[in-house]
């Protein structure tokens, strides 16, 4: 079964063959498009692991993926079906440590496949299938609502702020916090956006300004610590991010640098907002210090590209997330609606709705 999301405002980062996993490496972005032909749980656990694919949405949905070839190859396997199965989710369960997302769909698609055992290996192959593309429509549909909610924040000739990518690259083909920017513009609002670069990777001058550009979105790429400065100048109007855990308290955990955009915020009164789908949101995880926060190889910061940038002998942390505390969000735009502080009954309320 080839399982697409086509509509032509989508930008898909993977694309589902029936026998292999097609997926666009972003760490070539915006130089080179060039997808990556994936085979094995394996291949997306590596994919995950090394940035091939990211953002939380996108890495679930990889992940889903990842177990329908696992499924694909434990036919031949008949009686070592399902712990060949448990054995890929454990493996793609240790890709990255953040993003609730992964292991949110795991555990959906996992509660599937022993639901069905002992079942037919193909019959429950096809169900898997059928349910990783569920995931991954169910991303669009939901980044496509939060964009609608999210607009309606967003006052026309507002100059916006964000950091990473939280866009199609990061999600099922639409994006949370550049839903909510390009909803804004769909619905006829004039937007201009300010990208964080967003060191080392550069989520924002590589991909957000690609995304942005790609459907006409005015963009200016600022060097991270630019933001300050032109916050306190007073030529931010909002600041939206998006987000790789929720706690149930509304503390969030995203990319590096975020919480000093919401101090900053916090400073000068401008808002704060945070896209973010209810697959990001983790009740069980009490509050933002609970998070596990990736560290990534030192070596992301002392080069960029093969380019090394600091001497030899001198240490580099590469830590890649932080948390924001709920008390500096003004609100957290999801796909059934704009909650609003306390974020704990609002977020419980949430995830209860159909
Ligand atoms: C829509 S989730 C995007 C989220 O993921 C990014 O992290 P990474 O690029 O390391 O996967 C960043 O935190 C974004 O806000």
């Amino acid at each position: 079964m080839k399982a697409r999301n086509t509509a032509p405002d989508i930008i898909c980062p993977i694309s589902w063959e029936g026998d292999h996993l097609l997926m666009l490496d972003q760490r070539l972005l915006p130089w080179k498009e060039r997808w990556l032909k994936l085979r094995t749980a394996r291949d997306v656990h590596r994919a995950i692991k090394e940035m091939v694919i990211r953002g939380a949405p996108a890495i679930g949905i990889a992940a889903a993926f990842g177990l329908v070839l696992a499924a694909r190859g434990a036919v031949r396997r008949p009686r070592r079906f399902l712990e060949t199965l448990e054995k890929a989710a454990s493996l793609l369960a240790t890709a990255r440590p953040t993003a609730v997302n992964l292991f949110w769909t795991l555990s959906r698609m996992m509660n599937l496949a022993r639901s069905l055992w002992p079942g037919e290996p193909q019959e429950i192959f096809a169900r898997l299938e059928e349910e990783a593309q569920a995931i991954w429509s169910e991303d669009v549909a939901a980044n496509r609502r939060m964009g609608h909610l999210g607009a309606q924040l967003i006052a026309d000739g507002s100059t916006v702020l964000t950091h990473c990518n939280a866009g199609a690259l990061a999600t099922g083909g639409y994006g949370t916090a550049l839903g909510v920017i390009r909803a804004a513009v769909e619905s006829g609002k004039k937007i201009q956006v300010l990208a964080d670069e967003t060191r080392p990777y550069l989520q924002g001058a590589r991909l957000t300004a690609w995304e942005l550009a790609r459907v006409g979105i005015p963009v200016t790429v600022i060097n991270d610590s630019a933001a300050g400065y032109l916050i306190a100048k007073g030529q931010v109007s909002a600041i939206v991010v998006g987000a790789d855990r929720i706690a149930a308290n509304g503390d969030v955990a995203n990319k590096i640098g975020t919480y000093t955009l919401a101090v900053l915020a916090s400073r000068h009164g401008i808002p704060f907002y945070v896209a973010a789908p209810r697959s990001t949101v983790d009740l069980k995880t009490p509050e933002g210090q609970r998070i596990p926060i990736e560290q990534r190889a030192p070596e992301e910061v002392h080069f960029c590209g093969r380019q090394r940038m600091t001497p030899s002998g001198v240490e580099a942390l590469a830590v890649a997330f932080d948390v924001t505390p709920a008390e500096l969000i003004t609100a957290i735009i999801t796909e059934v609606g704009v909650l609003r502080p306390p974020y704990g009954p609002a977020l419980e309320a949430a995830l209860r709705e159909d």
